[in-house]
């Protein structure tokens, strides 16, 4: 610590003083006086409160881990679980009907529904790509997933494939048809696309095999565009654009009797840049790394170079695109999502920064306060100058309100005006679902989105009831009645705070990238539930998913759900456990297996060479994305057969060490990676395996902590060895 630099009364790391004061702070007219001394305050003011609220989580846990163990599962006495829930301050009492009062939100969010994208902030090259991902080729995702068969004659092979070429132009055909259908006929049959001028006003003229035609509705012309031999004619619908690109010099136009080259569909409407669980930082170096990061998407300066398909490639933020409309005046659309940041949350403290005693603060005061200070430099992103920090794993109203209270300070530090920094509360918690219109109306002047991060929201449904008996099988626990239960009060009770148009309500992430054909059959169920937005994990799986928000009016779903009733609490809190002898022990040794081999396969990245997000295959080889969440998951079910049970110590430790091998197969084709089955005493596997065997004891069960500290070991280590 003797390098630490004092400023203000912290110890803060260099790195980080050398960013904030030659990065960060120029051009916001903070000078660095100001940052340092309203940081302090920061840590001054609230520092108490979070270390009272991280404690009162575990008296909670503990409280209820006491009744289980008197009464068994909740199912045993399932109204005296909700009044106990009650009398131990678990459940709130609810605020009276009330309307949120955000105001200056973008459009993308208040207004347009369509796909949220998630990317590791920390891994630039994947970070700007997100950020681009506002516009994605129909073509190129249909072709190069399975949404379109891969069987037969369809197969991609190591060229171009004209049979499935067609098929990809016949399916983007029947996409035209739905969302812009023709007055006459099919866009399948299209022979040109033209607009017209015709005293000052321009026309989309259609012509098609039977003769001519328009579109249904003429108002979905909004723009065009041409360089060169390639003309755009930009379409909307649902306040989506799609353009149309034709160009008859183009290798797919050129065999087109209407020259159509691509349907460019607008996808990414809004990007989490997540600085969370999908990234390893456990250190000054790393943190800012990640603030550079976000920094450089604000202020528009981000560039990372790279080799791809042998090809130098250095990739920037897209400038915006420029058309004309039908009355010849410009029309500018949006290069890039509008990027929203999430924050970590409430537990985990960063020794990037020390107090006056010399204790590590709380790193989501400084995620607070330095990823506001990034967005002071934002040039490029919101036009209504609004900051959008997500704020993930709170547990509760009271947790809500001390977020608004540290975005509060931070305003107050860096001179914004109130309300400047807005939050997206992620619903990824049991206290939270549970609670939640009194959550939300703690936030109600700054909320823009409510979320359902059912993958966390599900390793929270395992540890809250880790006493209440054997917990179901991974597949089993997302059939239950509680999850319908938790997504539906969530749309519910977002419409009844007056979310619809104004602020969104959000679904979770797709967690299988590869398995696009299965995403397009199960995600339209978002929009039809309600839901403005969903996650998803690629800039393919936007393109995709941007479809069913075409198929689907949201705001129209939305008015059809307004006075469901609300499912009860109970079935909130309905989450069965495993009745004796349900399983076979064939059935308990290859789910154990399962959950061995995506803990294996996520923590070695991890540890070894600080990724924090992976595709890492399951036992029936299907890529799965692979996150903090899904690993809380894995270990908490994996803790929870041990605490009951179902497997042993010697059972999880042998079924770790045979795993561990076919994880090393896995990766083996990674220079930088480091085998675990040479040695069952290295880092990483000690760490996958302290997560399913301490599980039980992890705060709310999160892995983090444990992550932390053996990545920190590793870095320890190769900083020893220069
Ligand atoms: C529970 C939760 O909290 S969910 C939220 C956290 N999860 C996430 O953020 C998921 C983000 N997604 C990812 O990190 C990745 O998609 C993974 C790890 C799942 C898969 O990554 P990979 O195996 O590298 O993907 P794959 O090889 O199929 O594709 C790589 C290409 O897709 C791009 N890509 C993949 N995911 C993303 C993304 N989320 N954003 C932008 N680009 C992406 C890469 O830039 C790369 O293209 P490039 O070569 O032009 O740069
Ligand atoms: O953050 C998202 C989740 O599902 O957890
Ligand atoms: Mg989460």
């Amino acid at each position: 610590m003797s390098d630490y630099q004092d400023k203000s009364g912290l110890k803060v790391h260099p790195l980080l003083v050398d960013f904030i004061e030659t990065e960060a702070l120029p051009g916001t007219g903070v000078s660095a006086e100001q940052f340092w001394s309203g940081f302090a305050g920061l840590v001054a003011e609230h520092s108490v409160t979070n270390v009272r609220l991280l404690a009162k989580r575990d008296e909670l846990q503990g409280r209820i881990d006491a009744w289980h163990r008197e009464h068994g599962a909740i199912a045993n006495d399932p109204a005296g679980y909700e009044r106990f829930l009650r009398d131990i301050g678990y459940l709130v009492d609810e605020p009276a009907d009330f309307t949120i009062e955000t105001d200056g939100l973008d459009p993308e969010i208040s207004s347009i529904c369509g796909p949220q994208l998630v990317v590791p902030v920390s891994n630039a090259r994947y970070a700007l790509n997100a950020a681009n991902a506002r516009w994605g080729s129909l073509y190129d995702a249909l072709y190069g997933t399975d949404a379109i068969s891969r069987e037969g004659d369809l197969a991609p092979g190591a060229t171009y494939n004209a049979a499935r070429g067609q098929a990809v132009i016949d399916r983007a055909a029947g996409f035209l048809d739905l969302a812009f259908p023709l007055a006459k006929g099919s866009h399948r049959d299209v022979t040109s696309y033209v607009v017209a001028e015709q005293a000052g006003i321009a026309n989309f003229v259609i012509d098609t095999k039977a003769g001519p035609t328009t579109l249904k509705d003429a108002a979905a012309f909004a723009a065009y565009g041409q360089k060169g031999e390639r003309a755009e004619i930009v379409l909307r619908h649902n306040g989506l654009h799609a353009i149309l690109v034709v160009d008859k010099t183009h290798p797919i136009g050129i065999n087109q009797p209407s020259g159509l080259a691509d349907v460019v569909v607008e996808s990414a409407l809004t990007t989490i840049q997540d600085c969370e669980d999908s990234v390893a930082a456990v250190d000054a170096a790393d943190k800012v790394g990640v603030y550079r990061n976000w920094l450089g998407l604000m202020n528009g300066t981000l560039e990372e170079t790279f080799e791809k398909g042998g090809r130098t490639v250095t990739r920037k933020l897209r400038a915006d695109k420029a058309y004309t409309d039908p009355n010849g005046k410009p029309l500018t659309l949006k290069g890039r999502a509008l990027l929203l940041v999430r924050n970590v949350g409430h537990l985990m403290t960063t020794d990037a920064v020390r107090d006056a005693a010399g204790k590590p603060i709380g790193e989501g005061l400084m995620d607070a306060a330095v990823t506001a200070l990034c967005a002071m430099s934002d040039k490029v992103n919101s036009r209504t100058g609004a900051i959008y920090v997500v704020k993930p794993k709170m547990h509760g109203p009271e947790e809500v309100a001390f977020a608004c209270a540290i975005f509060a300070s931070v305003e107050k530090m860096l001179g914004l005006k109130p309300n400047a920094i807005k939050i997206g509360i992620m619903d990824e918690e049991r206290r939270t679902s549970a609670n939640l219109k009194a959550a939300i109306y703690e936030a109600r002047q700054r909320v823009f989105f409510i979320n359902t991060g059912f993958l966390d929201r599900t390793g929270d449904e395992i540890h809250t009831s880790m006493e209440a008996g054997a917990v179901l099988r991974k597949d089993d626990i997302k059939a239950e009645r509680w999850i319908g239960a938790y997504e539906d009060r969530n749309v519910l009770i977002g419409l009844a705070a007056g979310f619809s148009g104004r602020a969104q309500i959000g679904k979770g992430m797709w967690a299988r990238p590869d398995d696009m054909a299965a995403m397009l059959e199960a995600k339209i169920g978002h929009p039809k539930s309600g839901a403005n937005t969903a996650w998803v994990p690629s800039p393919t799986a936007a393109t995709l998913h941007a479809l069913h928000y075409h198929m689907v009016d949201v705001f129209e779903a939305q008015k059809a759900r307004h006075n469901q009733p609300l499912p009860p609490l109970a079935d909130l809190f309905s989450m069965p456990v495993l009745k004796p002898f349900e399983l076979s022990r064939e059935e308990i040794v290859r789910e154990l297996e399962n959950s061995a081999q995506g803990i294996l396969g996520y923590v070695v990245r991890w540890v070894q060479q600080g990724v924090g997000c992976s595709k890492v295959p399951d036992i029936n080889n299907v890529g799965l994305m692979e996150d903090r969440a899904t690993c809380r998951i894995s270990s908490q079910a994996v803790a929870n057969w041990l605490r009951h049970g179902l497997v042993s110590k010697d059972e999880v430790t042998s079924v770790f060490e045979r795993m561990a091998s076919v994880v090393d197969a896995q990766n083996a084709g990674d220079p930088l990676y480091r085998p675990m089955s040479e040695n069952f005493q290295s880092v990483a596997f000690q760490a996958a395996l302290d997560l399913a065997l301490h599980g039980v004891d992890q705060p709310s069960g999160y892995t983090e902590p444990i992550l932390h500290a053996r990545r920190l070991q590793v870095k320890a280590r190769e900083a020893k060895q220069g």
